[in-house]
């Protein structure tokens, strides 16, 4: 199997410079638009496919980034891999502003967002106990190493409805009692999702500020969010120009199963699914889903 290795760029991060055969194409899916077209091309000899997560202009407020849309199309476009860019509240002192945290796990609390591709007619339940995939979260930490950021392995990522950031309550809570490492706004359902479509998926956390619990820090101010991301943007798209040489081109099987997900996921007997549903699931669990 071919590599092509998907990158969703959260705020800050709208394009990618370097492309060979750089196209901006539309894809259509039956969860309705992507957050814009996605930039196709090749880098060092391996297709990419970079989403800017909120569209460029910055359109789409994290409840409203269009998820499934999202994952559907850059199924379709055959992306296997997928590493997640964010801007993200630090909940530990010594991960600080600059810095770069390879997101391991999640806490979702977000609420009213479609989490699934499948519901009544087609049910199905993924593992998500390890959401994000450790070969590529190597990749990309290697990568971060090399572009020389202060760069940490592991941590656990808070996802937030928002769109107003946490109150000084909530953020002792999440760091002191539930024990998150960073705090953001859009991992969640964007890896869920990626699990149900059979992509691995990585996390690379830029952070940005101490939310609102670090009492040397004010609370969190977007003023100060976006002159970090400003400094990072550089960083980010360096260590997305190394990925292609770490990952190569030939993709052997996830050791981990991320792209088995769905092997012994469903559970609606064949005679009992809705052919509608199952129809739109063509690209996202066509593998385990044939069609008569
Ligand atoms: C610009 S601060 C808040 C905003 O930034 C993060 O988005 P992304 O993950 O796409 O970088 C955060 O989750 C909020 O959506
Ligand atoms: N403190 C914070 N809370 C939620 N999302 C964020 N994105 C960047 N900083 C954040």
């Amino acid at each position: 199997m071919d590599t092509r290795i998907g990158i969703i760029g959260g705020s800050g991060l709208y394009q990618i410079e370097g492309l060979a055969d750089a196209e901006w194409v539309g894809v259509d899916t039956p969860w309705g638009h992507a957050s814009d077209k996605i930039l196709t091309g090749t880098l060092d000899g391996v297709p990419m496919a970079f989403l800017p997560r909120h569209g460029r202009g910055h359109v789409h407020s994290p409840s409203t980034v269009p998820y499934r849309a999202n994952i559907d199309a850059l199924k379709r476009l055959g992306v296997t891999d997928i590493f997640s860019v964010s801007a993200c509240g630090s909940f530990r002192e010594d991960l600080a502003p600059g810095d770069f945290v390879i997101v391991d796990q999640f806490i979702d609390r977000t609420v009213g967002r479609e989490s699934s591709f499948f519901g009544t007619g087609c049910v199905a339940h993924v593992s998500v106990a390890h959401p994000t995939c450790p070969r590529l979260g190597d990749a990309a930490f290697a990568a971060a190493k090399a572009q020389g950021v202060t760069v940490h392995r592991g941590g656990t990522y808070l996802a937030m409805e928002g769109p107003q950031f946490s109150s000084a309550a909530e953020s002792k809570m999440y760091r002191d009692a539930w024990g998150a490492d960073v705090i953001g706004m859009t991992n969640m359902p964007e890896a869920k999702l990626a699990r149900e479509a059979e992509i691995c998926y990585a996390s690379v956390a830029m952070i940005t500020d101490y939310d609102s619990w670090h009492p040397d820090h004010g609370s969190v101010d977007i003023s100060d969010i976006l002159a970090i991301l400003g400094g990072n943007a550089d960083a980010a798209r360096g260590l997305v120009a190394r990925l292609p040489g770490l990952l190569g081109a030939d993709r052997a099987p996830c050791p981990h199963g991320c792209d088995r997900a769905l092997e012994f996921a469903l559970m609606t007997a064949p005679d009992h699914r809705d052919p509608t549903l199952v129809a739109k699931l063509e690209a996202v669990a066509g593998r385990v889903l044939p069609r008569g």
